[in-house]
Protein backbone atom coordinates (compact mmCIF):
# COMPACT_ATOMS: atom_id res chain seq x y z
CA UNK A 1 0.00 0.00 0.00
CA UNK A 2 1.22 3.58 -0.83
CA UNK A 3 0.58 6.25 0.83
CA UNK A 4 0.07 9.49 -1.51
CA UNK A 5 -0.09 12.94 1.00
CA UNK A 6 -1.85 15.61 -1.07
CA UNK A 7 -3.16 13.18 -3.06
CA UNK A 8 -7.03 14.79 -4.15
CA UNK A 9 -4.17 17.80 -5.22
CA UNK A 10 -3.22 18.78 -9.25
CA UNK A 11 -0.61 16.42 -9.58
CA UNK A 12 -1.21 13.57 -6.68
CA UNK A 13 -4.76 13.04 -8.66
CA UNK A 14 -2.46 11.78 -11.65
CA UNK A 15 0.24 10.15 -9.75
CA UNK A 16 -2.99 7.88 -8.16
CA UNK A 17 -4.08 7.14 -11.66
CA UNK A 18 -0.50 5.72 -12.19
CA UNK A 19 -0.51 3.52 -9.38
CA UNK A 20 -4.14 2.32 -9.85
CA UNK A 21 -2.98 1.72 -13.41
CA UNK A 22 0.02 -0.12 -12.35
CA UNK A 23 -1.79 -2.42 -10.26
CA UNK A 24 -0.73 -0.70 -6.61
CA UNK A 25 -3.24 0.19 -4.18
CA UNK A 26 -3.27 3.36 -2.56
CA UNK A 27 -4.60 5.45 0.51
CA UNK A 28 -4.94 9.60 -0.32
CA UNK A 29 -4.07 11.41 2.64
CA UNK A 30 -5.31 15.58 2.21
CA UNK A 31 -6.86 18.01 4.41
CA UNK A 32 -8.36 19.72 1.58
CA UNK A 33 -7.20 23.46 1.69
CA UNK A 34 -6.21 23.57 -2.02
CA UNK A 35 -8.56 20.10 -3.74
CA UNK A 36 -11.81 18.91 -3.53
CA UNK A 37 -12.57 15.80 -3.22
CA UNK A 38 -14.26 15.40 -6.48
CA UNK A 39 -11.56 14.42 -8.00
CA UNK A 40 -11.33 11.06 -6.20
CA UNK A 41 -14.39 9.97 -7.50
CA UNK A 42 -13.14 10.82 -11.13
CA UNK A 43 -10.08 8.82 -10.27
CA UNK A 44 -12.28 5.93 -9.32
CA UNK A 45 -14.20 6.47 -12.88
CA UNK A 46 -10.91 6.41 -14.98
CA UNK A 47 -9.37 3.03 -13.32
CA UNK A 48 -12.70 1.15 -11.99
CA UNK A 49 -11.04 0.96 -8.90
CA UNK A 50 -10.65 4.06 -5.72
CA UNK A 51 -8.26 5.14 -3.93
CA UNK A 52 -8.76 5.08 0.23
CA UNK A 53 -9.02 8.66 1.58
CA UNK A 54 -8.62 9.48 4.42
CA UNK A 55 -9.00 13.53 5.39
CA UNK A 56 -6.02 14.48 7.65
CA UNK A 57 -3.34 17.12 7.66
CA UNK A 58 0.16 15.89 7.52
CA UNK A 59 0.79 18.28 11.13
CA UNK A 60 -1.07 15.23 12.70
CA UNK A 61 1.94 12.72 13.21
CA UNK A 62 -1.11 10.40 15.66
CA UNK A 63 -3.27 10.36 12.87
CA UNK A 64 -0.57 9.74 10.34
CA UNK A 65 0.84 6.91 12.69
CA UNK A 66 -2.61 5.21 12.45
CA UNK A 67 -2.94 5.68 8.99
CA UNK A 68 -0.03 3.95 8.06
CA UNK A 69 -0.37 1.19 10.71
CA UNK A 70 -4.34 0.78 9.59
CA UNK A 71 -3.33 0.21 5.53
CA UNK A 72 0.43 -1.33 5.98
CA UNK A 73 1.92 1.16 3.91
CA UNK A 74 4.83 0.07 2.52
CA UNK A 75 5.98 3.58 0.98
CA UNK A 76 5.16 6.95 1.08
CA UNK A 77 4.81 9.71 -1.71
CA UNK A 78 4.53 13.15 0.11
CA UNK A 79 3.35 16.12 -2.26
CA UNK A 80 1.00 17.88 0.60
CA UNK A 81 2.30 21.44 0.44
CA UNK A 82 1.32 24.86 0.11
CA UNK A 83 2.56 26.20 -3.23
CA UNK A 84 1.79 29.76 -4.17
CA UNK A 85 5.23 31.73 -4.45
CA UNK A 86 3.41 35.25 -4.12
CA UNK A 87 1.31 33.92 -1.02
CA UNK A 88 4.55 32.25 0.45
CA UNK A 89 6.06 35.91 0.80
CA UNK A 90 2.97 37.34 2.50
CA UNK A 91 2.89 34.36 4.94
CA UNK A 92 6.21 32.61 5.50
CA UNK A 93 5.75 31.24 8.93
CA UNK A 94 2.12 29.52 7.31
CA UNK A 95 4.40 27.94 4.48
CA UNK A 96 7.13 27.22 6.78
CA UNK A 97 4.74 25.46 9.37
CA UNK A 98 2.32 23.77 6.75
CA UNK A 99 5.30 22.52 4.54
CA UNK A 100 8.69 21.80 6.48
CA UNK A 101 7.13 21.03 10.15
CA UNK A 102 4.45 18.85 7.82
CA UNK A 103 6.85 16.98 6.40
CA UNK A 104 9.04 16.53 9.75
CA UNK A 105 5.68 15.19 11.07
CA UNK A 106 5.30 13.00 8.35
CA UNK A 107 8.14 11.45 8.76
CA UNK A 108 8.66 11.31 12.34
CA UNK A 109 5.02 9.41 12.18
CA UNK A 110 6.99 7.12 9.23
CA UNK A 111 9.95 6.49 11.40
CA UNK A 112 7.64 5.37 14.78
CA UNK A 113 5.80 2.62 12.03
CA UNK A 114 9.24 1.82 10.24
CA UNK A 115 7.93 2.90 6.80
CA UNK A 116 11.51 4.16 5.41
CA UNK A 117 10.69 4.69 1.63
CA UNK A 118 9.82 8.20 0.47
CA UNK A 119 9.51 10.34 -2.93
CA UNK A 120 9.24 13.37 -1.95
CA UNK A 121 7.97 16.54 -4.02
CA UNK A 122 10.28 19.27 -4.44
CA UNK A 123 10.97 22.02 -7.28
CA UNK A 124 13.08 23.61 -9.84
CA UNK A 125 12.64 26.47 -7.88
CA UNK A 126 15.55 25.58 -5.37
CA UNK A 127 17.75 26.28 -8.36
CA UNK A 128 16.98 30.21 -8.22
CA UNK A 129 18.02 31.74 -11.15
CA UNK A 130 20.04 29.72 -13.14
CA UNK A 131 24.14 30.13 -13.32
CA UNK A 132 23.96 27.89 -16.49
CA UNK A 133 21.65 25.86 -18.80
CA UNK A 134 20.44 23.50 -19.06
CA UNK A 135 19.91 22.76 -14.96
CA UNK A 136 21.25 19.19 -14.01
CA UNK A 137 21.54 18.63 -10.15
CA UNK A 138 24.55 19.48 -9.66
CA UNK A 139 23.65 23.28 -9.90
CA UNK A 140 23.54 25.01 -6.83
CA UNK A 141 20.70 25.62 -5.01
CA UNK A 142 19.79 29.64 -3.94
CA UNK A 143 16.07 30.03 -3.66
CA UNK A 144 14.84 33.17 -4.28
CA UNK A 145 11.17 32.92 -1.64
CA UNK A 146 9.63 31.22 1.10
CA UNK A 147 8.09 28.72 -0.72
CA UNK A 148 11.42 27.87 -2.68
CA UNK A 149 13.53 28.15 0.50
CA UNK A 150 10.69 25.51 1.78
CA UNK A 151 11.69 23.09 -0.15
CA UNK A 152 15.62 23.50 0.54
CA UNK A 153 15.24 22.93 3.93
CA UNK A 154 13.29 20.04 3.68
CA UNK A 155 15.43 18.70 1.15
CA UNK A 156 18.60 19.22 3.43
CA UNK A 157 16.35 18.03 6.76
CA UNK A 158 16.00 14.30 4.50
CA UNK A 159 19.68 14.35 3.65
CA UNK A 160 20.31 14.33 7.13
CA UNK A 161 18.02 11.64 8.49
CA UNK A 162 19.43 9.65 5.66
CA UNK A 163 22.70 10.18 7.14
CA UNK A 164 21.66 9.57 10.48
CA UNK A 165 20.05 5.86 9.18
CA UNK A 166 20.81 4.62 6.29
CA UNK A 167 17.98 2.15 5.52
CA UNK A 168 15.80 5.40 4.86
CA UNK A 169 15.40 5.13 1.12
CA UNK A 170 14.45 8.61 -0.27
CA UNK A 171 14.02 10.41 -3.77
CA UNK A 172 14.00 13.78 -4.10
CA UNK A 173 12.12 14.52 -7.06
CA UNK A 174 12.76 18.60 -8.61
CA UNK A 175 9.77 19.58 -11.07
CA UNK A 176 9.78 21.72 -13.76
CA UNK A 177 6.39 23.21 -14.79
CA UNK A 178 3.82 20.58 -14.43
CA UNK A 179 1.19 21.20 -17.07
CA UNK A 180 -1.78 18.88 -18.77
CA UNK A 181 -4.22 17.00 -17.52
CA UNK A 182 -5.49 13.49 -17.94
CA UNK A 183 -6.71 12.17 -21.50
CA UNK A 184 -10.01 11.08 -20.27
CA UNK A 185 -10.35 14.92 -19.32
CA UNK A 186 -11.85 14.09 -16.02
CA UNK A 187 -8.81 15.12 -13.88
CA UNK A 188 -6.58 17.98 -13.88
CA UNK A 189 -5.63 21.58 -12.71
CA UNK A 190 -8.77 23.54 -10.97
CA UNK A 191 -7.15 26.19 -9.11
CA UNK A 192 -9.46 27.06 -6.01
CA UNK A 193 -8.38 31.34 -6.16
CA UNK A 194 -7.06 32.85 -9.82
CA UNK A 195 -4.51 31.38 -10.98
CA UNK A 196 -1.16 32.54 -11.46
CA UNK A 197 0.52 29.96 -13.49
CA UNK A 198 0.12 30.78 -17.18
CA UNK A 199 -1.40 27.03 -18.32
CA UNK A 200 -4.64 27.95 -16.44
CA UNK A 201 -4.96 31.31 -17.59
CA UNK A 202 -4.37 30.92 -20.69
CA UNK A 203 -6.82 28.43 -20.85
CA UNK A 204 -9.87 30.35 -18.48
CA UNK A 205 -9.06 32.96 -21.64
CA UNK A 206 -9.75 30.37 -24.66
CA UNK A 207 -13.12 29.50 -22.60
CA UNK A 208 -14.14 33.24 -22.01
CA UNK A 209 -13.31 33.46 -18.19
CA UNK A 210 -10.90 36.15 -18.01
CA UNK A 211 -10.54 38.55 -21.42
CA UNK A 212 -6.84 38.57 -21.90
CA UNK A 213 -3.21 36.77 -20.68
CA UNK A 214 -1.06 39.46 -19.35
CA UNK A 215 2.65 38.49 -20.49
CA UNK A 216 4.94 39.22 -18.29
CA UNK A 217 7.55 40.74 -20.16
CA UNK A 218 8.72 40.68 -24.02
CA UNK A 219 12.26 42.59 -22.90
CA UNK A 220 14.07 39.36 -22.02
CA UNK A 221 17.20 37.72 -23.49
CA UNK A 222 15.47 34.96 -25.36
CA UNK A 223 14.27 34.86 -28.84
CA UNK A 224 11.03 36.17 -29.30
CA UNK A 225 11.47 38.08 -25.91
CA UNK A 226 9.38 36.65 -23.38
CA UNK A 227 10.33 33.56 -20.53
CA UNK A 228 10.88 30.15 -21.34
CA UNK A 229 10.20 27.49 -19.39
CA UNK A 230 10.57 23.81 -19.54
CA UNK A 231 6.44 22.29 -19.79
CA UNK A 232 6.43 19.09 -18.54
CA UNK A 233 2.77 17.09 -19.08
CA UNK A 234 1.78 16.07 -15.34
CA UNK A 235 1.62 11.98 -16.87
CA UNK A 236 5.15 11.99 -17.58
CA UNK A 237 5.62 13.25 -14.77
CA UNK A 238 3.68 11.28 -12.19
CA UNK A 239 5.08 8.32 -14.02
CA UNK A 240 8.43 9.53 -12.90
CA UNK A 241 6.94 8.39 -9.27
CA UNK A 242 6.79 5.12 -10.26
CA UNK A 243 9.72 5.10 -11.78
CA UNK A 244 11.12 6.36 -8.49
CA UNK A 245 9.69 3.84 -6.45
CA UNK A 246 11.45 1.08 -8.19
CA UNK A 247 14.45 2.67 -7.75
CA UNK A 248 14.02 2.81 -4.48
CA UNK A 249 14.04 -1.14 -3.71
CA UNK A 250 18.25 -0.59 -2.78
CA UNK A 251 18.54 2.07 0.60
CA UNK A 252 20.08 5.21 -0.51
CA UNK A 253 18.73 8.61 -1.49
CA UNK A 254 18.58 9.98 -4.63
CA UNK A 255 18.09 14.00 -6.03
CA UNK A 256 16.87 14.13 -9.40
CA UNK A 257 15.10 16.64 -12.21
CA UNK A 258 11.91 15.80 -13.84
CA UNK A 259 11.23 17.97 -16.42
CA UNK A 260 11.69 17.35 -20.70
CA UNK A 261 15.23 19.44 -21.30
CA UNK A 262 13.84 21.57 -23.61
CA UNK A 263 11.81 25.20 -23.29
CA UNK A 264 9.34 26.74 -24.55
CA UNK A 265 8.48 30.46 -24.55
CA UNK A 266 5.28 32.20 -23.21
CA UNK A 267 4.28 33.26 -26.67
CA UNK A 268 4.91 29.67 -28.09
CA UNK A 269 2.12 28.20 -25.70
CA UNK A 270 -0.21 30.94 -26.23
CA UNK A 271 -0.10 29.95 -29.86
CA UNK A 272 -0.17 25.98 -29.30
CA UNK A 273 -2.99 27.00 -27.25
CA UNK A 274 -4.90 29.20 -29.96
CA UNK A 275 -4.28 26.12 -32.59
CA UNK A 276 -5.55 23.14 -30.10
CA UNK A 277 -8.53 25.26 -28.67
CA UNK A 278 -9.48 26.80 -31.77
CA UNK A 279 -10.00 29.96 -29.95
CA UNK A 280 -8.95 33.39 -29.77
CA UNK A 281 -6.32 33.85 -26.72
CA UNK A 282 -6.05 37.85 -26.60
CA UNK A 283 -2.84 39.07 -24.50
CA UNK A 284 -1.30 41.84 -23.90
CA UNK A 285 2.32 42.98 -23.09
CA UNK A 286 2.85 43.80 -19.32
CA UNK A 287 5.79 44.85 -17.12
CA UNK A 288 8.09 41.49 -16.27
CA UNK A 289 7.23 39.83 -13.20
CA UNK A 290 9.33 40.42 -9.83
CA UNK A 291 11.62 37.76 -8.99
CA UNK A 292 10.82 35.60 -12.66
CA UNK A 293 14.45 34.42 -14.73
CA UNK A 294 14.45 34.59 -18.77
CA UNK A 295 14.79 31.20 -18.98
CA UNK A 296 14.93 28.10 -16.89
CA UNK A 297 15.22 24.22 -18.32
CA UNK A 298 16.07 20.67 -17.06
CA UNK A 299 19.01 18.80 -17.67
CA UNK A 300 16.96 15.48 -17.77
CA UNK A 301 20.06 13.09 -17.89
CA UNK A 302 20.31 11.80 -14.57
CA UNK A 303 16.54 10.72 -14.75
CA UNK A 304 17.15 8.49 -17.78
CA UNK A 305 20.34 7.37 -16.63
CA UNK A 306 18.98 6.46 -13.18
CA UNK A 307 15.24 5.93 -13.09
CA UNK A 308 15.27 4.96 -16.89
CA UNK A 309 12.17 7.55 -17.42
CA UNK A 310 12.05 10.02 -19.68
CA UNK A 311 8.83 12.50 -20.67
CA UNK A 312 7.42 11.65 -24.14
CA UNK A 313 4.29 13.97 -24.61
CA UNK A 314 4.85 17.08 -26.56
CA UNK A 315 4.03 20.87 -25.70
CA UNK A 316 0.64 20.32 -27.79
CA UNK A 317 -0.25 16.89 -26.02
CA UNK A 318 -0.21 19.18 -23.03
CA UNK A 319 -2.19 22.06 -24.27
CA UNK A 320 -4.63 19.49 -25.83
CA UNK A 321 -5.02 17.67 -22.78
CA UNK A 322 -5.64 20.97 -20.72
CA UNK A 323 -7.79 21.91 -22.95
CA UNK A 324 -9.98 18.90 -22.70
CA UNK A 325 -10.10 18.97 -18.90
CA UNK A 326 -11.29 23.00 -19.30
CA UNK A 327 -13.64 22.30 -21.65
CA UNK A 328 -15.27 19.02 -19.67
CA UNK A 329 -15.15 21.24 -16.73
CA UNK A 330 -15.56 24.80 -17.05
CA UNK A 331 -16.13 25.69 -13.77
CA UNK A 332 -13.64 23.15 -12.61
CA UNK A 333 -14.98 20.35 -10.16
CA UNK A 334 -17.11 22.78 -8.84
CA UNK A 335 -20.44 21.48 -9.21
CA UNK A 336 -19.53 18.06 -10.04
N1 LIG B 1 2.27 22.54 -9.70
C1 LIG B 1 3.53 22.98 -9.79
O1 LIG B 1 3.85 23.85 -10.60
C2 LIG B 1 4.60 22.40 -8.91
C3 LIG B 1 5.95 22.55 -9.27
C4 LIG B 1 6.94 22.01 -8.44
C5 LIG B 1 6.59 21.33 -7.26
N2 LIG B 1 5.27 21.20 -6.93
C6 LIG B 1 4.93 20.52 -5.67
O2 LIG B 1 4.11 19.40 -5.95
C7 LIG B 1 3.20 19.19 -4.87
C8 LIG B 1 1.78 19.08 -5.41
O3 LIG B 1 1.48 20.25 -6.13
P1 LIG B 1 0.09 20.44 -6.89
O4 LIG B 1 0.36 21.32 -8.04
O5 LIG B 1 -0.58 19.15 -7.09
O6 LIG B 1 -0.68 21.31 -5.80
P2 LIG B 1 -2.14 21.13 -5.16
O7 LIG B 1 -2.39 22.29 -4.28
O8 LIG B 1 -3.13 20.82 -6.23
O9 LIG B 1 -1.93 19.80 -4.27
C9 LIG B 1 -1.41 19.84 -2.98
C10 LIG B 1 -2.41 19.12 -2.07
O10 LIG B 1 -1.91 19.09 -0.73
C11 LIG B 1 -3.00 19.35 0.15
N3 LIG B 1 -2.43 19.87 1.39
C12 LIG B 1 -1.78 21.06 1.59
N4 LIG B 1 -1.35 21.15 2.84
C13 LIG B 1 -1.71 19.99 3.48
C14 LIG B 1 -1.55 19.50 4.80
N5 LIG B 1 -0.93 20.21 5.73
N6 LIG B 1 -2.05 18.27 5.09
C15 LIG B 1 -2.70 17.54 4.15
N7 LIG B 1 -2.88 17.96 2.89
C16 LIG B 1 -2.39 19.19 2.56
C17 LIG B 1 -3.90 20.32 -0.60
O11 LIG B 1 -5.24 20.32 -0.15
C18 LIG B 1 -3.77 19.80 -2.03
O12 LIG B 1 -4.78 18.85 -2.33
C19 LIG B 1 3.41 20.36 -3.90
O13 LIG B 1 4.25 19.93 -2.86
C20 LIG B 1 4.08 21.39 -4.75
O14 LIG B 1 4.89 22.25 -3.99
C21 LIG B 1 4.27 21.70 -7.74
O1 LIG C 1 -0.22 35.34 -16.25
C1 LIG C 1 0.93 34.97 -16.53
C2 LIG C 1 1.55 33.90 -15.84
C3 LIG C 1 2.84 33.57 -16.19
N1 LIG C 1 3.49 34.22 -17.19
C4 LIG C 1 4.85 33.83 -17.57
O2 LIG C 1 4.84 32.45 -17.86
C5 LIG C 1 6.08 31.84 -17.46
C6 LIG C 1 5.77 30.68 -16.53
O3 LIG C 1 5.20 31.20 -15.31
P1 LIG C 1 4.49 30.25 -14.23
O4 LIG C 1 3.99 31.12 -13.13
O5 LIG C 1 3.52 29.35 -14.92
O6 LIG C 1 5.67 29.31 -13.74
P2 LIG C 1 7.05 29.66 -13.01
O7 LIG C 1 8.14 29.07 -13.82
O8 LIG C 1 7.14 31.10 -12.69
O9 LIG C 1 6.90 28.90 -11.61
C7 LIG C 1 6.45 27.54 -11.51
O10 LIG C 1 7.50 26.63 -11.69
C8 LIG C 1 8.59 26.75 -10.79
C9 LIG C 1 9.57 25.66 -11.13
O11 LIG C 1 10.26 25.96 -12.28
C10 LIG C 1 8.12 26.63 -9.36
O12 LIG C 1 7.76 25.29 -9.05
C11 LIG C 1 6.94 27.55 -9.09
O13 LIG C 1 6.42 27.23 -7.83
C12 LIG C 1 5.86 27.36 -10.11
O14 LIG C 1 4.81 28.28 -9.89
C13 LIG C 1 6.91 32.96 -16.81
O15 LIG C 1 7.79 33.46 -17.78
C14 LIG C 1 5.87 34.02 -16.45
O16 LIG C 1 6.35 35.34 -16.47
C15 LIG C 1 2.90 35.26 -17.86
O17 LIG C 1 3.47 35.86 -18.76
N2 LIG C 1 1.63 35.60 -17.52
Amino acid sequence: MILLTGGAGYIGSHIAVVLLDAGLDVVAVDNLSNSNSASLERIRAICGRSVIFRHADIRNEEAIYQILRAHDVTAVIHLAGLKAVGESTAQPITYYDNNVVGTMRLVSAMTRASVKTLVFSSSATVYGTPAYLPLDEKHPVAPINPYGRTKYFIEEILKDLHESDKDWRIAILRYFNPVGAHESGLIGEDPLDVPNNLLPIVAQVAIGRRPKVHVWGNDYDTPDGTGIRDFIHVVDLASGHLSALSQLRQPGLLTVNLGTGSGSSVMDVIQTFKEVSGRPVPYVIDQRRVGDVATCYADPTLAKNLLGWTSTRSLTQMCADHWHFQMKNPNGYRGA
